[in-house]
């Protein structure tokens, strides 16, 4: 699992060791230049005579920056800095000129910003130092300038899919095959994040150049993992700098070990039963493909039954792709509402098929508010046609799963001005509104993948770009519902993992996509049929 600390969390984590006298920067910076070099090695045939830029703010990210400089100048790299405030790190400052590095003061000479960016355009590496975990807002004044300047002379465009990264790291914050490729320009490390990124909300408020590597100190921050930041960060290296922060991380992703490690594997005494069963009420005459999408997505991730929940014409549909679902009414472990029927509230609506009503008996049964019967409460996906279903208040075991522009729309529904492009600018911001507003586990999807529920959030990028076709969703919604039914009781007495099993079944659908056909298209269905080789693999890495 990977996790990450919110600012404030770092910063308390370091103030003890610094009262302690423990070298922190000359940690970060030895390791940063440490990497430098190796990034060097793995683009030119000689270090020395290399060319390093270094750009440095007001800070201690500065400082890291002016002494890991001095480190590469030792070792016969030519360090240019350009200094953007006039009361730089001094001990840094000292040791870059004691090494032989060049100083460019650009707060004396502003005039000369152009130059100094067409300068740093030019070198091998440019180590972007302006700010760390102490940037507030856009960057600001020269900074922003350098930087603005910088990006024009270093377009970057987005690789295609497919294209491999290679740079070894501890994660890389985007999809298989979503990296990008700068067309021209220097290589860019950004020292502990890349300037001008929301540190603790990942959002893009201004400028910012984009890093091919992030090398981090001490723990990996939240908008190193959260979009649309995510998408700036390169390959990042954690650095260990002996930093221990306390209480749960702001922002976790789960690796594929994870899952793994707490995949329900049914022995000898299991039967149908124990395993759980999914109660799917999915699929109209309008959109039948959802419900056997669903159903095959639940079927394959090894659910002991689906219990299917519709019109005859679309159960028809529904058997004929998956013999094993049964129609007949009975116990659920978890309830899946919504894929392929529609986002109107009107009961009248023909088009729906009588499917808000069995999705609203699902819910009240999956809430536990059905005084009498003795099959609730138990955990509900809830997506698409399913969200305007919800009751005012709902309960941390329901999982919604919309998309950007569903997350708008059940956010306006309850008083929020808010439309699709503010949800994806500040993804974790309006999920955990929604959170707050339902109560529920909240699951947005997208390139990463963010799950927010009582104990924190979650962001998964585990799937190729070529996931981005229609019925993926309904698709994610069937492993899910799985997952959950597997884990039922569980749930319900701990909701907080609900927001875990989420994490887990986003993982489990974006590395199906990927086996589906590596590196190519994929159809929703073939995600399906990967699953359970997927889950396979995930299980051989327990052993
Ligand atoms: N304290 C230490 O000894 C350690 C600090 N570390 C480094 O120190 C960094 C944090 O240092 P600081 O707390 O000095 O903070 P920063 O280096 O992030 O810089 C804060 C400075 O930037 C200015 N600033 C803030 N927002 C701005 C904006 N939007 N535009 C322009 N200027 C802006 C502030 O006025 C302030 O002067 C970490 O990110 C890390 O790189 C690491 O070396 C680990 C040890
Ligand atoms: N750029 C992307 N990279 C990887 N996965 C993506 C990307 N865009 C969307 N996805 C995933 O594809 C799926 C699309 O689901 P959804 O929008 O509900 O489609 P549908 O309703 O047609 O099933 C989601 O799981 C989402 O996370
Ligand atoms: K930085």
């Amino acid at each position: 699992m990977i996790s990450a600390w919110t600012a404030a969390d770092v910063r308390a984590a370091e103030e003890p060791l610094l009262a302690a006298g423990e070298p922190l920067m000359e940690r970060a910076s030895f390791a940063l230049a440490v990497q430098v070099l190796a990034d060097l090695r793995a683009r030119r045939r000689h270090v020395r005579g290399a060319r390093v830029a270094l750009l440095v703010g007001a800070g201690n990210n500065g400082g890291d920056t002016l002494h890991a400089g001095a480190v590469l100048a030792r070792r016969g790299v030519a360090v240019t800095a350009v200094l953007t405030s006039d009361r730089v790190h001094a001990g840094g400052l000292v040791a870059l000129r004691g090494a032989g590095g060049t100083v460019v003061d650009l707060a004396a000479t502003p005039e000369r910003t152009g130059a100094v960016a067409d300068d740093a355009a030019g070198a091998d590496v440019v180590l972007d130092g302006l700010l760390g975990i102490g940037a507030r807002g856009a960057l600001r004044g020269l900074a922003g300038d350098l930087v603005s300047a910088l990006v024009s002379r270093c377009a970057v465009g987005v690789k295609s899919a497919g294209s491999e990264r290679s740079e070894p790291a501890d994660f890389t914050p985007t999809a298989p095959g979503g990296g990008r490729e700068r067309e021209r320009g220097p290589w860019v490390v950004a020292v502990d994040l890349p300037s001008g990124i929301g540190v603790d909300d990942g959002t893009l408020p201004g400028p910012v150049l984009a890093a091919d590597r992030t090398v981090t100190f001490g723990a990996a921050k939240p908008g190193l993992l959260l979009p649309p930041a995510a998408r700036v960060v390169g390959a990042v290296t954690v650095v260990d700098i002996g930093l221990d922060p306390a209480g749960p991380p702001a922002v976790r992703r789960l690796e594929p070990a994870d899952v793994g490690a707490y995949w329900p594997v049914p022995g000898p005494a299991d039967h149908k039963y124990t395993r759980g069963v999914v109660g799917l009420v999915a699929g109209t005459a309008t959109y039948p493909g959802a419900a056997v999408l669903a159903a095959s997505a639940a079927v394959r991730t090894g659910t002991g039954m689906v219990r299917y929940r519709g019109s005859d014409p679309v159960a028809r549909a529904v058997l004929a792709a998956r013999p094993e679902v049964v129609t007949a009414t009975g116990r659920v472990q978890s309830w899946v509402v919504g894929p392929g029927i529609p986002t109107t509230r009107d009961r009248d609506d023909p088009a729906d098929d009588g499917q808000h009503d069995r999705g609203r008996g699902g819910l009240a049964v999956a809430a536990g508010n059905l005084p009498g019967t003795s099959y609730g409460p138990v955990p509900a996906v809830v997506d698409a046609g399913g969200l305007p279903l919800l009751a005012e208040s709902n309960p941390p075991w329901f999982v919604l799963t919309p998309h950007a522009g569903e997350l708008a729309g059940l956010l306006r529904s309850r008083g929020e001005d808010v439309h699709r492009d503010d949800v994806e600018a500040a993804p974790l911001h309006w999920a955990r509104r929604a959170h707050e507003l339902t109560g529920a586990t909240v699951l947005l999807k997208g390139g990463v993948t963010l799950v927010v529920g009582p104990d924190g959030a979650w962001a998964q990028a585990d799937a190729p770009g070529w996931l981005a076709t229609a019925g993926a969703g309904d698709v994610l919604a069937g492993i899910l519902g799985t997952m959950l039914a597997a884990r039922s009781e569980e749930i319900v007495a701990g909701p907080a993992l609900a927001a875990e099993v989420a994490a887990g079944a986003v993982l489990v659908h974006g590395l199906a996509a990927e086996r589906a056909n590596p590196g190519g298209p994929v159809a929703a269905l073939d995600v399906a049929a990967a699953v359970p080789a997927t889950v396979a693999g995930l299980l051989e890495q327990r052993r």
